[in-house]
């Protein structure tokens, strides 16, 4: 419960409280049931201890109603100690009588519970259900079961039963409508709110009256003097309400009784006194209970009513017609601003606040109205407002009195001024159209769709775009979404439903493609998100587009890009793009097929093509990347290993295209084929085709290298050898062209095993070779010579099993030293040396002059 209204809630009790509350009710009800019952006994008994004024059932009924019906066991004890004590029966009769009236008392109680009876008799259903059941019903058993129980035991003679009886539901009667009803309404904040002084003052009169009950004897005025009380009791009736009335009834009755009882006051002098106050006092009693119940009754109707209109600010209307006089409230002056002087005014006053135009409108309306077209007078005029404003007021009302004539004698009505709720709507209305406008020229369709709990769709809201691209009017999608599926494509009409069904429990937003066969066929994209509402529904507030066209360019790219991919994958060309300074990367998918990967089953970057480098050749890429960071452009060739074990090659080119940002557009393309082809070439272009060692350009390239080198730093050694088979024209002329061909490569095969690696071999053409000896002395050199001269000489050429062919060669040997200009000079001294180890004889080594003094034979002759 919220904290403001903290205060309007029943504090909660404890079980002790409970505990506690209920002995005491319990002792005070059975204390007071046996109390009242020797006050009834004593002050008004007739016979056989039967009393015309019974308090005890009074007291009984009230309470059990209005604490606890639990409460019962103390009406027994209370009734037993009374019929015991008091009476002076035996505790069985005793017990009997007292089970009999409890028994009376419970159920009358529980038939009213049962009837929810409200104890404060506000309406007076609840007062006449109290007075048949309580009143009249309960007190009628228990005279039956107690005098019947009394003549039982013989405490009554059976004739006397009749006057007995009636004697106990007499006294009863009085203590339900007396006490019991007193007791009942007790309400000390309405018996306080009645102390004002014109109420007090009728209570003191009352008072006086009361005593002149029992004060004055018999007199000729005694019926008109018993008639002021009447008076006095309806005007409190009217005036007050029922807990005042039902006090003052109790105190009267009790002076009455006590006046007639005491032979007393103005009954005295009647046959039978009691008899005649009881019937006195209790007429009197349902009179004036049943004048304030019925008041209180009205008086809260109009109250309630009063406070609905004053709470809602309607003004209220009573048009007379005879003298053509208006009464109005005050909230018909507060609707045009003016102060509520003035409860009539005129009928011309009245029109003239009216606007001139619509007097026209409330003519014909009336008209229509007095002519039963219409069951009652409603309609809307615009009244002078004292700002000088117009209001719009709503008018409705009813004639509710006719002469005898039939002509209306009075009108009433009431005025609600209706402007702001108007403007509301108007503004409501433009709103409306002019989003209505908006929407349609929207380049799609915009919708409220709403599912049922029962799973049943419609769209409350559709515009014109919809219609288009569904070809269902507004109407019938308002109707049933069902219709919105009329022209879908029959394939996708079950899986439409399904997605949307399963939208709704999701809740997520949502965006589905789906084909239409009409009036547009093609494909429309919906997108929207689902709300669950409080009562179970789900409502979709959504767009939809044409997406057909859309589709077209999708599906043909899609063509373009498998035409592309099939042309890359021929080129073995991929793309990528990439920060180079990051290593962040996209690769195309044929550039994930080229790396030897599935798309996208390893993360792109540079990292990974890294680690497909070969070893030797990481640096060399690096480098590279470097350079196009700070060049913008990327042109390298490196190979990778694909996770096949492939050696490939690859040809990165790429172009800046965000220098800030060091983002690069590139291309890798597997160029191992010709990759292959041009170091094919390159091989052949550096070797001599028959040997398979380095022809004469690269032999001099070399040769120029080394110059180079010697020429840089003095001290490098290099030894030139021109070596030439000796006489080998006569090998060809003797065992053909072709076995000279053996020989040559049997040549180079013996020279290539013995040099070491750093060496170079290479042929000058013809049968004439050079051979170029790195950082060896000159002993080592002619070691080396002599050493292959004797391999030579020692090493036939096996050709076929019969025939060996034996050569010898010739060695010149020149050094680089200071005195050459340049390597051709070296070259030129070698040849000498081996022109004159052919003068001397071949099959030697010779050192070229500037080595030694003279160009001079090394090998023993
Ligand atoms: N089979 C074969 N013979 C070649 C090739 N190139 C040159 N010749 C031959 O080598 C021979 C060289 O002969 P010569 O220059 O007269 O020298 P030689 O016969 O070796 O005599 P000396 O050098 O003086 O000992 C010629 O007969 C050439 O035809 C070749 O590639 N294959």
């Amino acid at each position: 419960m919220p904290e403001r209204f903290k205060h309007l809630s029943v504090s909660e009790t404890s079980q002790l409280q409970k505990t506690l509350n209920y002995a005491v009710q319990f002792l005070v009800l059975a204390f007071s049931y046996a109390l009242f019952s020797y006050l009834g006994v004593k002050l008004a008994t007739l016979t056989y201890n039967i009393s015309l004024i019974w308090p005890p059932v009074g007291i009984a009924v009230a309470l059990l109603l209005r604490w606890d019906m639990r409460l019962w066991p103390a009406i027994l004890l209370g009734g037993i100690f009374q019929e015991m004590v008091v009476t002076g029966y035996g505790f069985l009769l005793s017990l009997t009588i007292s089970v009999a009236s409890l028994s009376a008392i419970y159920f009358a109680c529980y038939l009213l519970k049962r009837l929810h009876f409200d104890v404060q008799m506000e309406r007076s259903k609840d007062f006449y259900y109290f007075t048949l059941i309580a009143v009249i019903g309960c007190p009628l058993l228990m005279a039956l079961m107690g005098v019947g129980v009394l003549t039982l035991n013989g405490v009554i003679p059976q004739q006397d039963f009749p006057s007995a009886a009636l004697s106990w539901f007499l006294g009863d009667i009085t203590g339900m409508l007396v006490f019991g009803i007193a007791l009942l309404v007790f309400n000390l904040n309405r018996l306080a709110a009645l102390l004002n002084a014109s109420n007090l003052l009728v209570f003191g009169m009352m008072l006086l009256i009361g005593l002149e009950l029992f004060v004055f004897e018999y007199s000729p005025v005694a019926p008109a003097l018993a008639l002021l009380p009447v008076l006095g009791l309806l005007w409190i009736a009217l005036r007050t309400n029922l807990a005042a009335t039902s006090w003052v009834v109790l105190s009267f009755s009790a002076l009455a009784f006590y006046a007639a009882l005491n032979h007393q006051g103005i009954f005295s002098s009647l046959q039978n006194p009691p008899l005649g106050t009881w019937f006195y006092v209790n007429s009197l009693a349902l009179v004036a209970l049943i004048v304030s119940v019925s008041a209180m009754e009205s008086r809260l109707e109009s109250e309630q009513m009063q406070y609905s209109i004053q709470s809602t600010n309607i003004g209220t209307w009573d048009w007379r017609l005879q003298d053509q006089r208006v009464l109005v409230n005050s909230g018909w002056h507060h609707l045009l601003g003016l102060s509520h002087q003035r409860r009539e005014i005129s009928l011309g006053e009245f029109i003239s606040l009216v606007h001139p135009e619509d007097l026209r409108i409330i003519e014909n309306t009336m008209d229509n109205y007095l002519n039963q077209q219409t069951h009652e007078f409603s309609c809307q005029y615009r009244m002078y407002h004292k700002s000088g404003d117009w209001r719009i007021i709503q008018s409705t009302g009813k004639i509710i009195e006719w002469d005898l004539r039939g002509r209306a004698l009075r009108m009433c009505g009431t005025h609600l001024d209706v402007t702001d709720s108007i403007k509301t709507q108007q503004e409501l209305t433009q709103t409306y159209t002019f989003l209505n406008r908006v929407s349609e020229q929207i380049p799609g369709a915009i919708y409220q769709f709403i599912l049922d709990k029962k799973g049943h769709g419609h769209f409350p809201y559709v515009n014109q775009g919809m219609v288009r691209m569904l070809g269902v009017s507004a109407e019938k999608l308002k109707e049933d979404a069902k219709y919105g599926l009329t022209n879908v494509h029959p394939d996708d009409v079950s899986k439409l439903v399904k997605t949307i069904l399963k939208n709704s429990i999701l809740g997520k937003s949502w965006r589905y493609e789906f084909r239409v066969v009409k009036p547009r066929a093609g494909w429309r994209e919906i997108h929207s998100r689902p709300h669950q509402l409080e009562d179970g529904q789900v409502v979709w507030f959504g767009y939809m587009t044409d997406i057909t066209d859309h589709k077209h360019l999708e599906q043909s790219m899609r063509l373009v890009n498998q035409k592309l991919q099939s042309a890359q994958r021929a080129a073995k060309l991929g793309y990528w793009n990439g920060n180079l300074v990051t290593g962040d990367m996209s690769w195309s998918d044929i550039l994930f097929e080229l790396y030897g990967y599935r798309p996208g089953a390893v993360e792109a970057s540079f990292n990974t093509l890294l680690g497909l480098v070969p070893e030797e050749e990481k640096q060399a890429l690096k480098d590279g990347m470097a350079w196009a960071v700070r060049t913008g452009e990327l042109n390298i060739e490196h190979r990778i290993v694909t996770t096949d074990g492939e050696i490939r090659w690859f040809h990165q080119l790429a172009k800046v295209s965000t220098a800030n940002h060091h983002w690069f557009e590139g291309s890798a393309q597997d160029i191992t084929e010709r990759k292959t082809l041009e170091l094919r070439f390159q091989t052949m272009a550096l070797t001599d085709e028959l040997t398979g060692i380095a022809n004469r350009r690269a032999f001099l390239q070399q040769l120029e290298r080394e110059w180079g080198r010697f020429k840089r730093k003095g001290s490098h050694k290099v030894f030139v050898t021109i070596t030439d088979i000796d006489h080998f024209k006569q090998v060809n002329d003797t065992y053909g062209h072709d076995v000279g061909d053996k020989v040559l490569r049997h040549f180079t095969d013996l020279i290539g095993k013995h040099i070491r690696k750093g060496d170079v071999f290479g042929r000058m053409g013809g049968e004439e070779f050079a051979l170029m000896l790195i950082d060896s002395d000159q002993a080592q050199v002619i070691n080396l010579l002599e050493k292959l001269r004797g391999i030579i000489q020692d090493t036939p050429l096996q050709v076929t099993m019969r025939l060996s062919v034996s050569i010898t060669a010739s060695f010149g040997v020149a050094r680089f030293n200071a005195i050459q200009r340049n390597f051709d000079d070296a070259l030129i001294a070698a040849d000498q040396a081996l022109y004159q180890a052919k003068g001397q004889g071949r099959n030697r080594v010779c050192l070229e002059s500037s080595t030694a003094s003279q160009p001079h034979s090394i090998t023993d002759t």
